[in-house]
């Protein structure tokens, strides 16, 4: 009889924790669980272990597992005292409390390009150095108490290992590579940057691992890989090469691009992060990804299919109508206390249709702008592959190619992240130069003929009410 090897990953993510069990060998599915995560932009990280416990037991445990690794949303500030308990609740990505402190820290260092050429990141308030700032500003009792710093996967991976030292904590260059100060090309930390985010302390970071090491084992025996960011692993699970850029739309909308070379955006669209197999992945993120639609499917009184199916009724360009979907402040352009805004409406024009359809169109109108960002960084689109909770509109799938200018690949629906931990915790089990092979799902083409139209109207729309 043969032995089956399992593996495990986990996607610790805005929304809710998912968990995968697969066959080491073929990456074969076994079984699968998730728990919800508590809404907000500030949360006990102890949140996310019970959700993380319910989202394993929910999969019936990972005790036959033979490796494990964990993947997340990244630069989640999470602040650990010397007996490595939280300082105060972590600071989500999505927290735009710190883009004073992200300004401060812009103009110390020089301006944006300093940042660009030292780090290949500009920061914004999603950034863990800023939320770090912020910290040493409003909370300098806490400031003080922090004895090591570290992201939602680095504090997971512990907790699987059962906490303890903080000499323990590990980290990938993927994750680290969003902090702000760690820079992707060297795979160093740059320790003054964040000395300089303190005012002077100096706490504690991860250890950074390479992509198939160990981060020791769990409670229960498992080895522990070093986990990644979450997008970094969503590119892990897709095999992602130079040519692909995925874009991903959960509640942040991503895209995103393996590359050999790293990029320095001194305009800060383009943030210069590492993947999880020792390359590059340049980035855009927005802050408002698919609870756009659900915004407005709740405005209209309707549930998400219906919505799409309103979307999918109105012609291109909605009438004229346009969403600017600016609804939680905006990391991509830099405008942290923007609000949404619904331009073009008439009387005529005023339908649940159109409004369903300038959501959808919306949407991937602020994708396009990340794609032109990433194009701007010399990064040579071959192929585009969508993923994430809002690609399950089939509005946004069928819309997509006309905005986009391009084919849209879409892999059956799945938990890429997740997907992409247990790939690397097979990894870990190897040690091989490579990740293991794993067959992958199979993909819908959606084509359309480009409709610029729809990019130019809501760019005319945006140039109107932000500068
Ligand atoms: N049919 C659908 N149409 C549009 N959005 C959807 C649909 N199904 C799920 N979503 C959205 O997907 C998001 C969750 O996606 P996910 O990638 O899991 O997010 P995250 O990784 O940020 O937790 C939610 O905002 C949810 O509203
Ligand atoms: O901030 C970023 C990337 O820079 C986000 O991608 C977060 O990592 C959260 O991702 P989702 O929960 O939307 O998947």
């Amino acid at each position: 009889m043969t032995t089956v090897t399992l593996v495990a990953g986990i996607d610790s993510s805005t929304q809710s924790c998912k968990v995968v069990v697969r066959d080491a060998d073929d990456g074969a599915l076994v079984r699968s669980g998730r728990a919800a995560h508590p809404p907000g932009t500030e949360v006990d990280p102890r949140e996310w272990l019970r959700a993380m416990h319910s989202a394993i037991a929910d999969a019936g445990g990972l005790d036959d597992v033979a490796a494990v690794s964990v993947g997340a949303q990244q630069h989640g500030m999470i602040c650990l005292d010397a007996d490595g308990n939280p300082v105060r609740d972590a600071l989500l990505w999505n927290d735009t409390r710190s883009a004073d402190a992200a300004q401060d820290l812009i103009d110390e260092l020089g301006g944006p390009a300093e940042w660009a050429a030292r780090i290949g990141v500009v920061p914004v308030a999603s950034i863990t150095a800023t939320k770090l700032r912020w910290l040493a500003d409003h909370e300098p009792s806490h400031a003080d108490a922090t004895a090591a710093v570290c992201l939602p996967h680095d504090w997971l991976t512990w907790q699987l290992r059962g906490g303890g030292d903080l000499a323990d904590l590990a980290t990938d260059r993927s994750d680290a590579s969003g902090t702000g100060y760690f820079s992707a090309e060297t795979g160093a930390y740059d320790h003054d940057l964040l000395t300089m985010a303190m005012r002077g302390r100096t706490p504690s970071v991860p250890r950074v691992l390479g992509p198939h090491d160990s981060a020791g084992e769990s409670t229960w025996g498992a080895r522990l890989g070093a986990g990644a960011g979450d997008n970094a692993s969503a590119a892990l699970a897709l095999d992602a090469r130079p040519g692909d850029v995925i874009v991903s739309l959960g509640t942040s909308g991503v895209v995103s691009a393996v590359t050999d070379v790293g990029s320095h955006d001194a305009a800060g669209y383009v943030a210069g992060f590492a993947d999880a197999t020792g390359r590059q992945l340049p980035l855009v993120c927005t802050l408002n990804g698919a609870p756009v639609l659900a915004s407005i499917a709740r405005m209209l009184g309707v549930d998400l299919d219906v919505l799409s199916d309103l979307a999918l009724s109105s012609a291109p360009g909605s009438g004229g109508v346009s969403l600017i979907p600016y609804f939680e402040g905006e990391r991509s352009p830099n405008l942290p206390d923007a609000r949404a805004t619904l331009a073009g409406l008439s009387v005529a024009n005023t339908t649940p249709a159109t409004i369903a359809r300038a959501a959808v169109e919306g949407l991937l109108c602020s994708l396009a702008d990340g794609l032109g960002f990433i194009a701007d960084q010399g990064v040579d689109t071959q192929r585009i592959i969508l993923v994430g909770g809002g690609v399950r509109s089939r509005a946004i799938r069928e819309l997509a190619p006309a905005i986009f200018g391009l084919p849209v690949s879409v892999p059956e629906p799945g938990e890429y992240v997740a997907d992409g931990a247990a790939r690397q915790a097979a990894w870990a089990l190897t040690e091989a130069a490579t990740p293991p092979r794993w067959s992958q799902s199979g993909t819908e083409r959606f084509e359309a003929d480009p409709d610029p139209s729809i990019l130019e109207q809501y760019r005319a729309a945006q140039a109107r009410t932000y500068r």
